[in-house]
């Protein structure tokens, strides 16, 4: 939510314009989880209690820019508060708890300092000031563990249709290994991994959704390691070993510097997930020429996803599915799987 208003009559929703010169209050926007509902009035209160001025976007005057919440469907929260300086920060840092007592549900809670005077939210600098770093939130096979900077797809119900689509593809096409380019915090690698790729490779630019994607890879092999072992049926007194899916590995960079310069053997499939940029004539014809037998391009923007397809002919579409993503807007996530032509490809 965009912080506007005055010190003591916060506002949260929309940015102020012409018409509504005050901003825009989205409390009884219905698109919102309860648990975001809930959080309003709380913040609200705290926010005039710590009495720091709303940014003003014409003037470039003030201190509070944003609050950004993300709820898992359990209710717990994630605050992050974007600040343009380190100002109010010590004042944050001293009454944040007061927020902390009114969202027993708030796990995680940080500033984020956005100096620049921009469209970009958030800056380079996060502050956590919670002993937690992350909520979990609903993957495929296992929690996926979400950080402050880190994306997730803003509808949680369509991100499990989603990655489980993935999964069945995995399941049909059996493939050893597999790259999930763009990887975020993990949930299509996940899901692979569920299906049983025994071979995983996330790849994402942004360090904290690693880190919460190897935060997951940690929490399931404590899970793994806690599980009863059943005694034998073989009477032979050996244990049985518990069974465990096999784990996928993170690593942080740029997928297409990542993908062009790897010299290893091409994976046998490669799902990609990139921003609404797409992927770029760089990666698409790398993958056009890699000889990888199995794509799956999971894409918010149409546009960029047909000229990808365009740039990548010795594919050919197997299998679409659109998932509404963004309900009520003309907006869609389309998912598709293709396959290499072998024959097309070698002439
Ligand atoms: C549409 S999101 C998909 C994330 C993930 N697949 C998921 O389902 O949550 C795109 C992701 O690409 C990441 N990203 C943006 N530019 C990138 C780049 N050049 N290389 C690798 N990852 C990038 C973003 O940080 C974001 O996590």
């Amino acid at each position: 939510m965009v912080v506007s208003g005055s010190k003591k009559s916060i506002v949260l929703g929309l940015a102020p314009n012409e018409k509504h010169p005050t901003g825009i209050d989205l409390q009884s926007c219905p698109l919102y989880a309860p648990a975001i509902h809930a959080a309003f009035t709380p913040i609200r209160a705290w926010l005039q209690r710590l009495g720091a001025r709303p940014y003003n976007i014409p003037t470039a005057k003030g201190e509070v820019k944003y609050v950004l919440v993300s709820a898992n469907p359990a209710g717990d929260l994630m605050v992050r508060l974007v600040l343009r300086s380190k100002a109010a920060l010590h004042r944050v840092e001293h009454t944040w708890s007061e927020l902390q007592a009114e969202l027993p549900n708030l796990r995680v809670f940080s500033v984020n300092i956005q100096p620049e005077h921009t469209t970009v939210i958030e800056g380079r600098e996060e502050i956590i000031l919670s002993s937690e770093r992350y909520i979990p939130m609903p993957g495929i096979g296992t929690d996926l563990w979400l950080a402050p900077g880190a994306f997730f797809q803003t509808n949680t119900a369509a991100s499990q249709a989603l990655y489980a689509q993935a999964a069945t593809w995995a399941r049909e096409l059996q493939p050893e290994t597999a790259w999930d380019l763009y990887c975020g915090v993990g949930g299509f690698a996940f899901a692979l991994s569920s299906a049983g790729v025994a071979q995983v490779t996330g790849v994402e630019v942004v360090g904290p959704a690693i880190d919460g994607a190897k935060h997951a890879v940690t929490e399931l092999a404590s899970a793994t390691a806690t599980v009863p072992v059943e005694p034998s049926n073989k009477n032979d007194g050996t244990p049985n070993t518990p069974s465990a899916a096999p784990r996928p590995h993170f690593i942080t960079a740029d997928a297409t510097k990542w993908a062009v310069n790897q010299t290893l053997m091409p994976p046998d499939l490669v799902v990609v997930n990139p921003p609404r940029r797409g992927l770029g004539p760089d990666l698409s014809s790398w993958l056009e020429r890699s000889g990888i037998p199995h794509l799956i391009y999971s894409s918010c923007f149409p546009e960029t996803l047909v000229e990808d397809l365009r740039r990548m002919r010795s594919y050919q579409i197997r299998a679409a599915k659109l998932v509404d993503m963004f309900p009520h807007t003309s907006h869609v996530e389309c998912v598709v799987l293709m396959s290499k032509i072998f024959s097309r490809a070698t002439n």
